[in-house]
């Protein structure tokens, strides 16, 4: 039986994703045994999914009401959250494991500003060679610990002209370009538990709360560096060249990253509000130049992140607030 956590699920049967053996040989029959195709969706089934959920609600004593995903170098979104419980992702059952410098790899369940909320110090990417579902599958986890708003977060490249290194994007919209090659993390039959077989996504990214983020951006006077636009997630882990953010550029996409888009889908599949937003950690070139400024680079964003973790805390926090002050 294959072991790798790229293609095996909970209870370690093999998922069926392209694999090769530690000895390089192809995948097909490993050890003498079948490896059958596995959907997505049925990588993580509904009562997996719950078990995980009454861990962390029965090990916190909390039903959380706000999920925050934080983007790399992002953590400390989570380091400001109050009477902390801390599960390290290997001790919670079935949960994948962080592998990308910046993403701690604990899940983080308190209270922020009064709301109960849970952090994820740490996503996952399709890039570290996990499935989409498996990317998104602890968006359900929130989903069944009771959260109802997904706050999501992300460093990105700016393509927009308009952006500068520090600038905060919230996003209105995206463009799905691992959709656009046929993968999605609701792959597979439909558990309608979850939501419907056909979720629609207009309307995906809460315009009230991009209206909130606009108006506490005002309060905080950084309103000239915040921007609404449009995210497009690429499978990574190579950053793009120059010809793909040109075309990026003529779709419509204003930054450009590695993350989110799936955990979106999953969020709005089972009717969370979600709101997100891009650091942007870097300018991206569209035209060409030896410059090596223009190649982007994982310290770099990582930098960029580290002195822009006060303003990204305290937006999040004010944001929560206001959602908090709305339901009490
Ligand atoms: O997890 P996010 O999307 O914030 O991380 C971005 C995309 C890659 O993981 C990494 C590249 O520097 O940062
Ligand atoms: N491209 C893709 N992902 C990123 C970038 C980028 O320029 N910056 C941070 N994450």
């Amino acid at each position: 039986m294959c072991s790798r956590d790229c293609c095996s699920g909970p209870g370690g049967s093999n998922r069926g994703n392209t694999c090769t053996d530690k000895k390089g040989g192809k995948a097909g029959s490993l050890n003498g045994e079948k490896i059958i195709p596995t959907p997505q969706s049925l990588l993580y089934p509904y009562e997996v999914i719950e078990e995980i959920a009454d861990f962390i609600v029965k090990g916190s004593g909390m039903r959380p009401k706000i999920g925050i995903i934080c983007g790399s170098g992002l953590g400390s979104l989570a380091d400001i959250i109050q009477d902390p419980k801390i599960f390290e992702y290997e001790k919670i059952p079935n949960f994948p494991v962080s592998t990308v410098e910046g993403h701690a790899g604990r899940l983080v369940v308190g209270t922020l500003e009064g709301a109960t909320v849970m952090a994820m110090q740490g996503r996952f990417h399709f890039y570290e060679g996990y499935p989409l579902a498996k990317c998104s599958m602890p968006v359900r986890v929130m989903k069944l610990c009771g959260v109802e708003y997904l706050f999501a977060t992300n460093a990105a490249g700016g393509i927009n002209p308009r952006f500068a290194v520090g600038d905060i994007m919230l996003m209105h919209d995206h463009v799905n370009m691992l959709g656009f090659a046929g993968n999605s993390p609701l792959q597979g039959p439909n558990d309608p538990r979850f939501g419907p077989r056909f979720p629609a996504l207009v309307n995906s990214y809460n315009k009230d709360l991009i209206n909130k983020a606009i108006e506490i951006g005002k309060a905080m006077g950084i309103e000239s560096n915040i921007h609404v636009g449009v995210y497009s997630c690429l499978g990574g882990p190579n950053y793009e060249t120059i010809a793909e953010l040109k075309a990026l550029r003529m779709m419509g996409v204003d930054a450009v990253g590695m993350s989110t888009v799936h955990e979106v889908i999953t969020a709005r599949h089972c009717d969370m509000k979600v709101f997100a937003f891009s650091l942007i950690t870097n300018k991206c070139a569209t035209e060409y130049s030896d410059k090596k400024d223009d190649e982007a680079n994982h310290e770099e964003v990582m930098a960029v992140a580290k002195t822009r973790q006060k303003a990204c805390c305290e937006l999040v926090a004010r944001l929560i607030r206001e959602i908090h002050l709305a339901s009490a």
